[in-house]
């Protein structure tokens, strides 16, 4: 199985430095819709069959893997068996939380998210919220879920406005997702998380992968570390529905299913390559 070439010229560098010395590599992961199939009820995403093992297969072949996420820290461990994966570190609420060896670390929420906490159920009943619409407290952030809506496009549109409100008044951040607006805390985003992360290791090289709008700030972070001599890899887990990472992405794959195949390629590289020095 070869790795696939990835079509720009700095995304096919960043996979030669990444293969050629993997000790120096930082492989990062978002969660949903990368290495876990968007499902109706978030409640029920689990990693795509193999991705968990060839994670554990890559962790001691590589600098480090890093998962970054909206989602809870635990809860990524927990719905992707990560905790099987030695070495791996989880960055969740986009960077907020850091999940280590089975300790987890995450500040307080800011007053904000009861403000919000408490109005929401009545701001959905005011703008006649579909039937099907479901908020998910995540403790530190609430995200308003339309997917399971008969209209999910249209039940974001008409809260859109008003979350935004809320979101202002709360001096909380709105973060667009795939049916789904999150209202969460300012002052970090994927793309800090992984530049902290990153450069905590001192990578040489990182290939970042993520399907979602979120995941652009992750984008743009690897192209800012490429102006600091960092090699940066970015792919999209391609999908109908956010078709904005697939125009800016050095390698797009379908969906998660693609992603598990890039990961096994990638391991099964590395693992035979001649041993180095
Ligand atoms: O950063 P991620 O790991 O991609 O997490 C982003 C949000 O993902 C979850 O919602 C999305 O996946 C659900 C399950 O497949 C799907 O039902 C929903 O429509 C998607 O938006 C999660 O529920 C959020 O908390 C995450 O922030």
């Amino acid at each position: 199985m070869t790795v696939p070439r990835p079509h720009t010229a700095e995304g096919a560098a960043a996979l030669d430095r990444l293969l050629a010395e993997p000790s120096t590599a930082v492989l990062a992961f978002d969660f949903d819709g990368t290495l876990a199939p968007i499902v109706a009820d978030p409640r029920d995403a689990r990693a795509y069959p193999g991705v968990t093992t060839e994670l554990a297969r890559l962790s001691p072949l590589v600098a480090s893997v890093v998962i970054i996420t909206g989602r809870p820290a635990g809860l990524a461990v927990e719905y992707g068996g990560l905790d099987g994966v030695d070495g791996v570190v989880v960055l969740g609420q986009y960077g907020r939380e850091r999940w280590e060896a089975g300790r987890l670390e995450a500040p307080e929420p800011p007053p904000g998210v009861r403000l919000v906490r408490d109005e929401l159920p009545e701001l959905l009943r005011r703008h006649d919220a579909p039937e099907g619409t479901w908020i998910e407290d995540k403790g530190h952030a609430l995200a308003v879920h339309t997917r399971r809506t008969p209209a999910p496009e249209a039940a974001l549109t008409l809260l859109r406005g008003p979350l935004t409100e809320l979101a202002e008044r709360a001096e909380l951040t709105v973060e667009p997702g795939r049916m789904v607006i999150e209202l969460r805390p300012p002052g970090m985003d994927k793309g800090a998380a992984l530049t902290r992360f990153v450069t905590e290791r001192g990578a040489a090289s990182v290939l970042y992968a993520g399907d979602d709008l979120g995941d652009l700030a992750a984008f743009d972070a690897v192209a800012a570390l490429r102006g600091a001599g960092v090699a940066g890899l970015t792919v999209c887990s391609g999908s109908d529905e956010v078709t904005a990472l697939a125009d800016r992405a050095d390698l797009v794959v379908d969906g998660p299913p693609g992603v598990a195949a890039l990961l096994g390629s990638l391991r099964a590289a590395l693992e035979s390559a001649p041993p180095r020095g």
